[in-house]
Formats: C-alpha cells, structure tokens, sequence
C-alpha cells in the first residue's frame, strides 16, 4: 500500500485559523479527485502540520504531482517506533539501497516530545550507514535520507516529485476561460487555476470546426490532469454567422478588434448567467498586433464587461509562455490548433478606440450575437469526446476526426484509386451495423455526391457528414 506525504504550498499554512480548515477540505477532496481519476482510491488520510499523509492502493505519484496547493509529493516508508535504537534500526535498513555507493547526508525533522534530538537520529542512522555508502557529505551530497519523525511515527522519503505550487482549486471562486486552445489560453487558464479558481471554458468556433475539435482536446487534457474537485465544463459558441457579417460589414483594419469586442459582449453575457466571477483571457501586450495596450482598452471601453477581465500573460514574452506550455504538457496539442486566420487583414489596426469600435459595431446585426449566445452548446470535458462538439447541424466537415469511419462515395472508380487509408467503398456499409453515435465522414472527388449521400445516411440515422471540398481539399485528420 504506497503511502505518501504530501507538502502543501508555503502559502496555506500561512492563511488565517478560519480559512485554513476550508483549503485543507479542498486539498485533500481534491486529491481524493485525483487518486481516483488514476484509477486508485484513497484508503486513509490525515492532514499533520502542512502536510497531509495519504494512504492509496496503487502508485499516483504522477496524478498527485499535478494538483494544485501541492509543493512536494514524498513517496515514503512509514513505521510505528518503540525507541530511538528501534527507529534507528529501521530507517538504517530502510535507506540501505538509497545510499549504496554514493556520498550522503541524513536530514531529520521531528515534531513531538522524545527523550532524543534530530540531530541523535541523523547522527546515529548516519554512522549507520557509513559502511553501504561512499561516505557522509554534509555539504554536497549526492543522496539526502529524509527523516520526518512525528510522534511515534516515523516516516523515510523513497522518492520525492515537485508539486505545481498555488492554492487548491475551488478556494477562490469561478472563471470563464476564453480558450482558443493555442499556445497562450491553456496557459492562461493554467495559471488562474493555479490560484485556486474553478476554470470553465469558453470556445467560439470561428472558421474550421477542426479548430474547435482540437481546442476541446487540449481542454479536456487540462481538466483531467490539472482541474480537481470538479467537472469543468467546456461551452462552445458558433459565431461563424457572426464572423462571416463582421467580414462583409466592418472595414479591414478594424475586424479583428471588432470581432474581438463582440466575443467579449458574448462572454459577459454567459459570464453572468453562468454565476462566474471572472473572465480569462490569454492576452499580452503588443503580441499580436491587435493587442496593443490601446486595443485593449479600446475593446473593453466599448464591451464593458460585466465581469473582471483576467490576464495572467500579460506580463509574458512569446518564448515565456511556449516554455510554460511546454512544462506543463500541452505544448503538443497546441501547436496543432489552427490560427483563425480567415478575418485577420494584413493592416490591422493598433490605435483603435471605443469611438471606432461602437461606429464598426452599429454596421453589425447584433442579432446574431444574441443567437449565438442562446445556441451555446455545454460539454462535461471529462466525459465528452472530442467528437460531440462537431456541430450536428453542419451536415459538410473541414476534416477528418481521429475515430471516423471513411466512406468512399466513388463507387465507379474502386477504392484502390487514390482513396483516403482505411476507407471502406459506399457499397460495402451497412447503416444497420454502424454505432449511432460514430462519426461516419463520406467523401468523393469533389464534395457534391458526397453531401447528397451524407443526408442520405443521416436519415438512416447515422451521423454522417461529407467532406468539404472532396479529395481535392482534403483536410487532415486531428
Ligand atoms: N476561438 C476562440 N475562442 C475563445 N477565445 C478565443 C478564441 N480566439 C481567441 N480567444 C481569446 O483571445 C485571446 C487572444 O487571442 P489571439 O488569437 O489574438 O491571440 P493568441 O496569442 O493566438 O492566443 P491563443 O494562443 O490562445 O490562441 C486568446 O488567448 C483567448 O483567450
């Protein structure tokens, strides 16, 4: 039965006799969260001194080393001592292996009334040792034995994994993250939710549903390794209509603020309805060119959101946050989202104000915002597939999702001739033995037989979509 200690972040201790009770509950709930999602389940539990020692019946190093409010998880041996020589005896044949050749040092902390001093442990278990090591090294050892001695208790470090730091998720309130699913707005969700905040987040299919399957992906991979205690949801707002009017409405250089202001009104809106106390975004100044500190006003002047903007990038460069990304384990999946490029000029502007922003805004039918907002699609990111946020109603697709099944629409041309790996030729499906909820994609040359055959189907109640655009313009699977 692995038994560990875990540190807790320096700050926790630190909080008020009132306050700290809560942060402890939400610690140890959620890494209860976390065991579990590792497939493990908490046998025992209790919080000693800004440590909280849990018993589980598999290894969750890896799981525990990713909530927050943890500094340090110690995977550690534990005995019930009678004495001094008796705890000596056991930690000395407990740390044999650690130090077999190496030089050592033995650190001990000890809490509790005892007829010896730490410093008659390290002393007494290093002598101990001596003859398994390279020697004792005080200054500059290659091994640390750590002894926690706690009552009669005694506890040895096997091996040791950083925490992340921050505060327990769920301490501090709720946000509503704007997540794109880049390099930079997993990152910025990270970090808020490093303080303690329950992150949601909130996605806008801009263009490619490609972009928007991918963001759900590096959502979902954030919330089951990094957001404990509860099921973060992940809402999808489709605001091609919207994008598509800002494109034929607004002037070049101003679209993109523009669009940006509208996605602000629209998170405002959920932001309040949702009960959150925050919005987070992955802004940073002057990254691109329009987040300029002036563009930024600009577009929170004219949306006045009615909740607090949060942006924890604001003072990261590039390189920051892509090293973060990297550290944090979603720099993969990030870089295979696409940028939303399609409504982004190659003059845009950096010095716009509320003025130029309400003028581009009353070009708008704002009646669009309001029914992309209605139509907001909610999923449980920890249960959904990434599959469940293509919109059903689209019945063409811009890609091909990982667990597709591929049907070839040529018939007359045979499947050996330039179709896509895996595809199976229209005759040879049967819509009876097909799962209800697979995505089934059709394609052909062009796209046109293809959509006709996907409503087809769809009437058989397959979900079936056809590829836009054909072999032509195949797009890649995610
Ligand atoms: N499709 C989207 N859905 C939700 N939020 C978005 C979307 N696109 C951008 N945002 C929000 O606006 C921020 C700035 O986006 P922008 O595309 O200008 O910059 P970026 O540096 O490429 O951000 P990211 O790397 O997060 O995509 C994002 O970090 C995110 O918070």
């Amino acid at each position: 039965m692995p038994v560990y200690v875990v540190t807790v972040s320096g700050e926790i201790p630190l909080r008020s006799s009132r306050t700290r009770p809560r942060f402890y509950r939400r610690l140890v709930e959620n890494l209860r969260d976390a065991v579990e999602r590792a497939g493990g389940r908490v046998l025992g539990h209790e919080v000693v001194e800004a440590k909280v020692v849990l018993r589980t019946d598999v290894d969750v190093t890896e799981a525990l080393s990713k909530v927050f409010g943890v500094h340090r998880v110690g995977v550690v041996a534990e005995y019930q001592f009678k004495d001094l020589k008796d705890l000596v005896a056991w930690a000395s044949s407990e740390a044999r292996d650690l130090v077999a050749n190496k030089r050592f040092a033995v650190r001990v902390k000890r809490s509790g009334s005892h007829d010896f001093t730490s410093l008659d442990v390290a002393r007494e278990v290093g002598a101990a040792l001596k003859e398994y090591s390279a020697g004792v090294d005080l200054e500059n050892p290659e091994v640390t034995v750590e002894i926690e001695v706690r009552g009669s208790r005694a506890f040895i470090y096997k091996r040791a994994a950083e925490g992340p730091g921050g505060l327990p998720v769920g301490v501090e309130g709720r946000a509503l993250a704007l997540f794109s699913g880049g390099f930079d707005s997993p990152v910025a969700a990270w970090l808020v939710a490093k303080r303690g905040v329950q992150v949601d987040f909130l996605h806008f299919t801009l263009g490619s549903t490609r972009a928007t399957y991918l963001a759900f992906k590096v959502a979902r991979e954030l919330s089951s390794k990094w957001l404990h205690g509860y099921r973060p949801r992940f809402v999808v707002v489709d605001f091609r209509k919207v994008v598509a009017e800002v494109a034929s409405k607004v002037s070049w250089p101003m679209r993109q603020v523009v669009l940006r202001a509208l996605m602000y009104t629209a998170a405002s809106r959920l932001a309040v309805a949702g009960g959150y106390n925050a919005i987070v975004t992955g802004e940073s100044i002057g990254q691109a060119s329009s987040q300029t500190l002036r563009n930024l006003q600009a577009v929170e002047e004219y949306a006045k959101p009615s909740r607090p903007v949060l942006r924890p990038l604001l003072g990261f460069d590039k390189e920051e946050i892509v090293a973060l990304s990297r550290r944090i384990g979603f720099y993969e999946l990030s870089s295979k989202v696409p940028e939303a490029c399609a409504i982004a000029p190659s003059r845009v502007e950096t010095h716009a104000t509320a003025g130029m922003v309400e003028e581009e805004v009353r070009k708008v039918d704002m009646s669009l915002v309001e029914k992309a907002v209605e139509g907001a699609r909610s999923f449980d990111t920890l249960s959904s597939r990434p599959d469940d946020v293509i919109p059903s109603d689209d019945v063409e697709i811009d890609f091909i999702p990982e667990d597709a099944l591929l049907v070839d629409a040529r018939e007359w041309r045979g499947v050996d001739d330039g179709s896509l790996p895996g595809a199976i030729p229209l005759s040879r499906l049967d819509p009876d033995n097909v799962p209800r909820d697979k995505v089934v994609v059709v394609f052909c040359d062009t796209g046109a037989i293809s959509t006709i055959v996907a409503e087809m189907l769809r009437k058989k109640g397959l979900r079936a979509y056809s590829l836009r655009g054909g072999l032509k313009r195949c797009g890649e699977g995610g």
